[in-house]
């Protein structure tokens, strides 16, 4: 084991209650909000396909022209309770805003900046009237914050000379003040999500990642750090130079699931997918049409999948620069706030089973549950759900989540092996049976 000054300060899950609360949230909304949300991905009247809050670089735009859009930020359709409404009715329990994306634009009057809200029309704190409306529903806020920040003269991709470390050392400390300011002014935050931590520059200062992870830490107690921010003394990323997942949990996973049988070690560690709804999109985009776009059966497969492989979903929506919420993702929450609804509870504190990965679906359990919940997307042609069960595990009873008086026949095939005979019918969502079990402990 090497000896590290910057590596991660513990190992294992944190049990503390912010954490737990973190952890049986599960279901979150992304929101990424900007000036790339006014011209959406065209420019001169050219559709660039590539991400929509990366048009400043797709199109070659000088920063001074992207800087001109802060005049143009007046959002006369944005309604914070609204779109806390819809995240409500969706069932994310928990929200995260990005506070400065890569563009540097700050959605809260920062003083350490004049690239800002309060320099815009609109000039509110626009973020406190998003907090505050999450809050009110119940919905724990979190914050990105870019660590890449392409207005800011100080930012420096990789440290190559004297004047490199001079101005990045000016940018450290323009940072280190902002999230200071986020954290002591929004005290409700829960959580920082990190993000534009890819570039040598940070990667050769692990040492304020470390800083900036303890200083956030004691003026919001419980705060919680993505493995995102963090670099260790030798510049390694998310797990330091031993392996050790550095911050409080895994956020590598960005458009991408862990694979239920390769990745199983992830159940060992907390963590957290982001996804986009198109292929690549996290600003707001004009014309979804250059891609596929995720039907609401695939992302809340991907939930389900995440949830029962001890992570978190955070699904993304990119408002558009009149505050509006485009319908495509208006229909998307509607459709899975339904059946969040109904099935929620296999989901929100549920946890990875412990149960070997079947066609047919996921299992998830209830912390401390001796039910076990089976979500099936893939009914067999044969009705008959495989179940290979633990040593020592012996299911007793089962019956639709949503039909408790009508109970499923469970056979017993071999030792350790179950049958359950599934009614053959059409089924159009998501089926959830939920399984007594004696754990034989
Ligand atoms: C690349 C990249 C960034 N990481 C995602 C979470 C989005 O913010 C995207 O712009």
């Amino acid at each position: 084991r090497l000896e590290l000054k910057y590596g991660a300060q513990y190992t294992g899950k944190r049990t503390d209650a912010a954490m737990n609360k973190w952890r049986s949230n599960r279901f979150g909304q992304f929101i990424h909000w900007g000036l790339y949300a006014i011209p959406g991905g065209v420019w001169n009247g050219k559709t660039y396909n590539y991400a929509a809050e990366f048009l400043k670089s797709s199109a070659h735009i000088s920063t001074a022209t992207w800087d001109s859009l802060m005049y143009k930020f007046n959002p006369k359709k944005f309604n914070a309770k609204e779109w806390a409404k819809m995240a409500k009715k969706m069932g994310v329990k928990y929200m995260t805003i990005t506070t400065k994306h890569h563009e540097g634009f700050c959605l809260w009057p920062s003083r350490y900046t004049d690239f800002n809200i309060s320099n815009t029309p609109y000039k509110k704190d626009i973020l406190k009237e998003i907090v505050d409306a999450y809050n009110a529903e119940g919905i724990d806020v979190n914050f990105y914050y870019s660590v890449l920040d392409w207005h800011n003269p100080d930012w420096r991709y990789d440290i190559k000379s004297k004047e490199d470390s001079i101005a990045f050392r000016r940018y450290l400390d323009f940072a280190e003040n902002q999230l200071k300011e986020l954290a002591t002014n929004y005290p409700t935050v829960k959580a920082f999500w990190f993000d534009g931590t890819w570039d040598a520059s940070v990667k050769k200062n692990g040492w304020w990642t470390l800083e900036v992870e303890k200083m956030l830490k004691s003026v919001r107690p419980g705060v919680i750090i993505n493995s995102r921010l963090r670099a260790d003394d030798y510049g390694s990323r998310h797990k330091d130079s031993n392996g050790e997942l550095m911050g409080d949990y895994e956020s590598g996973y960005e458009r991408r699931l862990p694979d239920p049988v390769k990745d199983i070690k992830v159940t060992s560690w907390d963590w957290e997918a982001c996804m986009t709804i198109p292929e690549n999109q996290w600003g707001y985009h004009q014309d979804w049409s250059i891609s596929h776009v995720k039907s609401p059966l695939e992302l809340l497969e991907m939930l389900v999948h995440a949830t029962s492989m001890g992570g978190n979903f955070l699904l993304n929506f990119g408002p558009k620069g009149d505050g509006s919420i485009r319908s495509e993702e208006q229909n998307i929450a509607k459709t899975i706030g339904d059946w969040m609804a109904v099935n929620g509870q296999v989901i929100y504190n549920c946890d990875y089973a412990g149960l070997k990965k079947q066609d047919w679906g996921y299992f998830t359990r209830e912390k401390g549950s001796n039910q076990l919940n089976m979500v099936i997307f893939n009914v067999p042609v044969s009705g008959l759900l495989h179940v290979d069960v633990p040593k020592g595990m012996i299911l007793k009873k089962a019956h639709f989540l949503t039909t408790p008086g009508q109970q499923i026949k469970v056979e017993e095939i071999a030792k350790n092996q179950y049958l359950l005979h599934m009614p053959i019918k059409l089924y159009t969502s998501p089926q959830v049976i939920v399984v007594e079990c004696d754990n034989g402990k």
